[in-house]
């Protein structure tokens, strides 16, 4: 049984696109990135999925179950933060995790402190004088204090700083390995990066491609720097499958897709004094997924 399961899901707002025949799976254990530009439609699909909003056509099912036939059962089984957090601001935080913890009906006491000591989140505060990142916090404890078997995370991170956001990572990585799905959407590709197995790709309200972040890394090219004693010869370099060849002092680079050992064969031939070879970033592979179509 599949963790998540979208088919053919397809929202409209009015004359407004949302999202086009949606279709894709998460397996029970993934990590899974649901990346795009923004207005691309994650949000849209994530709240078909929890049931916020209900689809034109189409379907998705949450550990087997239709997520609107179903939605009251299937909430209690997910840990969901959105991309924005309101809250009732004269609360203390203590007591509004409490008040959420009560729709399980389970005592979260302990893994609230747990939560809140790991995150640095004061619980004795009103959220009131919280600044954002803590009012983020927030969020994620209240996502994560029933300990979910899916966790739905709609651009988690915002107004995170890079240690909060290492330590949310953990955090994530932990829940995951004791057996927690994660759908992971974001529009920052090096955190999706780090975290995925696989990913989505959104763009214009349709999936455009789903695909392992190992594949996507194999299948495209690799960035070349060589180094050479003495005086280079451009057009040695220029072979099939080389691109953007540039030359500068006593270095050569460039960007190569085919055959690797027909380019190791090349550069066996003339003597080097340093090689690099680099992977491309995420965000040079999925550039091209973010600009829009004329
Ligand atoms: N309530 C609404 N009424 C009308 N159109 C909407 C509504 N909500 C979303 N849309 C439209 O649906 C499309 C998808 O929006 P959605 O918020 O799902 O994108 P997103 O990928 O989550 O973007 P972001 O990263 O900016 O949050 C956009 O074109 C948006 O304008």
């Amino acid at each position: 049984m599949k963790a998540i399961e979208i088919n053919k899901l397809t929202k409209t707002y009015g004359n407004n696109r949302g999202i086009t025949d949606v279709s894709f799976s998460v397996e029970q254990g993934e990590i899974f990135g649901f990346i795009g530009p923004n207005g691309a439609g994650k949000s849209t699909t994530i709240r078909t999925l929890l049931s916020l909003i209900y689809p034109t056509s189409g379907n998705a099912k949450i550990f087997g179950k239709d997520c609107i036939q179903f939605a009251p059962e299937i909430k209690k089984e997910i840990g969901y933060l959105p991309s924005e957090v309101f809250y009732y601001d004269n609360m203390k935080v203590m007591d509004l995790l409490k008040y959420s913890a009560s729709f399980y009906k389970k005592d979260c006491t302990s893994r609230i402190k747990d939560l809140a000591e790991v995150m640095q989140l004061d619980l004795t505060k009103k959220i009131d004088d919280l600044s954002l990142g803590n009012k983020k916090k927030v969020g994620i404890v209240q996502g994560l204090l029933h300990e979910p078997k899916l966790i739905i995370l709609d651009e988690p991170t915002s107004g995170l700083d890079p240690l909060m956001q290492q330590k949310f990572f953990d955090l994530l990585i932990e829940e995951n390995k004791k057996g927690a799905t994660i759908l992971f959407s974001s529009h920052i590709l090096s955190e999706v990066q780090r975290l995925c197995d696989r990913v989505a790709i959104i763009k214009e309200g349709r999936i455009v491609k789903v695909e392992k972040i190992s594949t996507l890394k194999e299948n495209n090219y690799k960035k070349f720097k060589i180094e050479m004693p003495s005086k280079i010869d451009k057009q040695h370099f220029n072979i099939s499958g080389v691109n953007n060849l540039e030359v500068k002092d006593q270095t050569v680079s460039f960007l190569f897709k085919g055959n690797i050992n027909s380019m190791m064969n090349k550069i066996a031939e003339v003597e080097i004094s340093n090689l690099w070879v680099e992977e491309p970033d995420l965000e040079e592979i999925f550039m091209h997924y973010y600009e829009k179509e004329d």
